[in-house]
C-alpha cells in the first residue's frame, strides 16, 4: 500500500474543480499530493477554522516577538497597499498560526467566520492546501486562488505567500494577503504575490540589518541612484573583514547560490579591496563605491553600514551569570560556529554531509575543539541516541591499540584478560567512532581498520564469526597527513577513505571572534567555579587578546581557571595571568589578530592608546582626519599606531 495519492488522483480531484492539467502549478499538486496522502485529509469535510486565543495563542506569540517587532513595518506596508482592494495581511509563524493580522475592522467578524484572523492555523496538516501552508512545505513563494484551495469550504479565497528566510535558509515566518473574494481569473492575482513577495524580502533584509548590527554590512545597490533606497544585496563581515553572512540576493549575485560565500574577503567577491570599502564611510564624506562582483562581472554601487555602538562581547565589568552553562557542559554545532567566519562556513558544510555516510576528517592544532566538535556533529546526526565513543591513538601503548579498537573474545588470552572485551568499534555499532590523532595508529593497525571500514564488520581477536559494524567515523589529527602518507607513514588509501571530507578547525588566535568566544568561556569558566560577579582588567583582557595561544582553546581555558583562583574579589587582574600571557601585551603586534571594530569595552579609557584607537574609529580609519582631530602630525599617529600595536583593519587580513 502506498502513503502517498498518485498523480492521477491529484490531478483527477483539480480537474473536478476545473483546474486543467496543463494550468496545474506544480507546488499546488504537490501540497494536494501531501494533503491527501501524507495528511490523509478529506476535501468535502467541513469544519470551522481553528483559531488560537489567550494564552494558546502566547505561545506561538511569545517565541515571535523579537520578528514581529521587525516585521510590524513591513505587514503595515503591505497592509497599507492592498486594504483598499479588500484584502488581509497575516504574518504566521513556521506553524502557520497567524501572530499577527492586519485588517479593515468593518471586516472583522466575517474574517474570523472564514478564518482569516489572528490566533488562525493555516497549516497543511489542518488545512490542506492553502498559501500559507504549502509555502512553509515547500518555503517558495505562491498564490493559492479559490478552487486550488482544498478544503471545500476554503474555495472563495485567494490567498498569496511568500516565505520569510534567516540567512542559513531556515524558515522565520511566512507573509501573506488574502481577500474573500476576488475575481475568478487567477492571472488577476500576480501583481498581489509580487507585493508580498517583496514585502517580506524587506522584512528579511530589516532582520539581517538587525541580526548583524554589531558588524560592518556592505550595501549593494544595482544602481547609483538608488543605492540609499534599494537594497539589492547585503554582505556582514567578521571582525577581520571576512563574510559571515549575506542575503539571498546577495548570495545569487554573487555566486549564483551554488556555494558558500562564507569566510571570503571581500577581494575575492569584488574588484576592490575592503580598505577601499571602509575609506567610502568615512563620517562626514560617505560615498557609494562603484565595484564590479568577480564571479559574474556586475556592476554594484556599494555602501558600508558601520557596526552600532553595541560591543561585540561583555563588559571588563559585566558578571558571569550562573546561568552558564560550565566548561563541560556539551556544546552545539551553532555554538561552536560562534561569530567566526571559517568555524561558520564548517557548521554549514556540515550539515550538509551528515548523515549520509561521509567519513569527516577534523584538522586542527591541539586544544582547538576537535573532539567537542565530533561529540557535536554525532547528537546533531540521526545517530544521536547511540553511542559516542572516542578512543585518542596517541594516549594509549601501541600494542593496546588493537584490542582496545578490535577487541577479542573469551579465551582469546590467558590470566586476568581471558573474558572477552568489546573493541571501541562495536561499542560505537549504530553511532559515532571518534578517532583522535589518528596519524599515531600503527601501520598494521591501519590495514586492519581499512578492512573493516571496507567490510562493515570485524572478527575480534581470537573470535570465530565476524561481527557486524554500522559506525560513523570522524578522526582528528592535528599533523598534516599527507606528509605522512608521503613518508609511509600513513596508508594513503585509507587516508582518502577516512578523508570523506576534511574540515579544518582556526586556530584561537586565527578567530574573527576572539573576543566574544572569551568571554563566553570566561562565563563558562566561573560558572564551574560556582558562579558570581566576575570582573576583568581592561589592561588583562588586552593581554589576552594579544597573546598567541599555542595550546588554543584548552590553553585559554586553564589559563582563566587559574586566574580565577589567584584573583582577589573575583576581579582579574594582569598579574593574575600566566608570566607568558602577561608579556604579550608588550609585544602586541607580533602575529596577533588585529581586530576590525575591536570592541570599545577592551581599551582602557584613559589611556592613549585608548584615546588613538577611539579617534581613529570615529573617524572610520582615515589617518589624516584622526591627526587633524588630535593635533599632532599622520607620522606621529603612525608611530604611535606602532607602539601600541594598532594596525587599521584594511591591513589586518594581511596582517
Ligand atoms: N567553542 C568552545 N567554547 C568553549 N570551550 C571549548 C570550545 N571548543 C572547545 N572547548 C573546550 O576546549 C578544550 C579542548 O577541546 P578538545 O579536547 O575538543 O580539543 P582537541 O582539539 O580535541 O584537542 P587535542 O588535539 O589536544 O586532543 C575542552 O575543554 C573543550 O571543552
Amino acid at each position: 500500500m502506498t502513503t502517498f495519492a498518485t498523480v492521477d488522483e491529484d490531478l483527477a480531484l483539480l480537474r473536478s474543480r476545473g483546474i486543467a492539467r496543463a494550468d496545474a502549478d506544480p507546488l499546488i499538486v504537490r501540497s494536494w499530493r501531501r494533503s491527501l496522502g501524507k495528511y490523509k485529509l478529506d476535501p468535502g469535510r467541513r469544519q470551522a477554522p481553528r483559531v488560537l486565543a489567550g494564552g494558546q495563542l502566547r505561545d506561538h506569540q511569545d517565541p515571535m516577538e523579537p520578528m514581529m517587532q521587525i516585521a510590524r513595518g513591513g505587514v503595515e506596508y503591505l497592509f497599507n497597499q492592498v486594504r483598499s482592494a479588500g484584502y488581509v495581511v497575516l504574518l504566521t509563524d513556521c506553524q502557520g498560526v497567524t501572530v499577527d493580522f492586519k485588517a479593515d475592522p468593518l471586516q472583522k467578524r466575517e474574517l474570523r467566520r472564514s478564518g482569516l484572523y489572528l490566533g488562525s492555523c493555516w497549516s497543511e496538516e489542518e488545512e490542506g492546501t492553502c498559501a500559507v501552508g504549502a509555502c512553509i512545505a515547500d518555503q517558495s513563494a505562491l498564490t493559492v486562488h479559490q478552487a486550488e484551495h482544498f478544503r471545500s469550504t476554503n474555495t472563495t479565497l485567494t490567498c498569496s505567500a511568500s516565505p520569510i528566510l534567516d540567512t542559513d535558509g531556515s524558515l522565520l515566518a511566512v507573509l501573506d494577503a488574502s481577500a474573500l473574494s476576488s475575481p475568478g481569473d487567477k492571472r488577476s492575482q500576480a501583481l498581489m504575490l509580487q507585493l508580498v513577495s517583496v514585502s517580506a524580502k524587506m522584512i528579511e533584509n530589516a532582520h539581517f540589518l538587525k541580526k548583524f548590527e554589531d558588524h560592518w554590512i556592505i550595501r549593494l545597490s544595482r544602481r547609483r541612484e538608488f543605492a540609499e533606497v534599494v537594497t539589492d544585496g547585503l554582505i556582514a563581515l567578521d571582525h577581520l573583514g571576512r563574510v559571515i553572512a549575506v542575503n539571498r540576493n546577495a548570495q545569487q549575485a554573487l555566486q549564483g547560490g551554488e556555494h558558500t560565500l562564507l569566510g571570503k574577503a571581500v577581494d575575492q567577491l569584488f574588484d576592490t579591496r575592503l580598505e577601499a570599502l571602509l575609506a567610502s564611510s568615512g563620517a562626514q564624506h560617505r560615498s557609494t563605491l562603484a565595484l564590479r562582483a568577480l564571479h559574474s562581472g556586475r556592476q554594484y554601487y556599494a555602501l558600508m553600514r558601520t557596526p552600532s555602538g553595541r560591543t561585540l562581547c561583555v563588559q571588563p565589568a559585566r558578571s558571569a551569570r550562573s546561568s552558564h552553562p560550565s566548561v563541560s557542559t556539551l556544546l552545539t554545532l551553532d555554538e561552536l560556529a560562534g561569530e567566526d567566519a571559517q568555524m561558520m562556513r564548517n557548521v554549514a558544510i556540515i550539515r550538509r554531509v551528515i548523515d549520509k555516510g561521509i567519513a569527516i576528517m577534523l584538522q586542527g592544532e591541539t586544544g582547538t575543539g576537535k573532539e567537542v566538535f565530533a561529540n557535536a556533529i554525532h547528537h546533531a546526526s540521526e545517530r544521536a541516541e547511540q553511542p559516542f565513543v572516542a578512543l585518542n591513538c596517541a594516549a594509549i601503548p601501541e600494542s593496546l591499540i588493537e584490542s582496545e579498537l578490535f577487541g577479542y573474545a573469551d579465551g582469546a588470552f590467558t590470566g586476568a584478560r581471558a573474558k572477552g572485551m568489546r573493541g571501541k568499534l562495536v561499542q560505537a555499532h549504530g553511532g559515532t567512532l571518534f578517532l583522535d590523532e589518528i596519524g599515531d595508529m600503527p601501520l598494521q593497525l591501519q590495514t586492519r581498520l581499512l578492512r573493516v571500514l571496507a567490510e562493515k564488520e570485524i572478527v575480534p581477536l581470537g573470535a570465530e564469526k565476524p561481527v557486524p559494524v554500522d559506525v560513523q567515523i570522524i578522526c582528528a589529527t592535528h599533523r598534516n597527513l599527507l606528509d605522512q602518507v608521503v613518508t609511509g607513514q600513513f596508508r594513503e588509501d585509507l587516508y582518502y577513505r577516512l578523508n570523506g571530507m576534511k574540515i579544518h578547525l582556526s586556530a584561537l588566535r586565527e578567530r574573527g571572534d576572539i573576543s566574544t568566544l572569551m568571554h563566553s568561556v570566561l562565563a563558562r569558566v566561573a560558572a564551574e567555579a560556582g558562579g558570581g560577579e566576575v570582573t576583568i582588567a581592561a589592561e588583562a583582557l588586552r593581554a589576552l587578546l594579544a597573546y598567541r595561544w599555542p595550546g588554543n582553546l584548552r590553553q585559554l581555558i586553564n589559563a582563566l581557571r587559574a586566574a580565577l583562583a589567584l584573583c582577589e574579589h573575583h576581579h582579574i587582574g594582569l598579574e593574575d595571568l600566566p608570566a607568558d600571557v602577561r608579556e604579550a601585551t608588550q609585544a602586541r603586534g607580533g602575529g596577533a589578530p588585529v581586530a576590525l571594530a575591536e570592541p570599545a569595552s577592551l581599551e582602557a579609557p584613559d589611556d592613549e592608546r585608548g584615546r588613538l584607537l577611539r579617534e581613529l574609529r570615529r573617524q572610520r580609519w582615515n589617518v589624516t582626519r584622526a591627526a587633524q582631530e588630535l593635533g599632532i602630525s599622520r607620522a606621529t599617529i603612525y608611530r604611535k599606531m606602532d607602539k601600541f600595536g594598532i594596525v587599521a583593519p584594511n591591513v589586518a587580513e594581511g596582517a
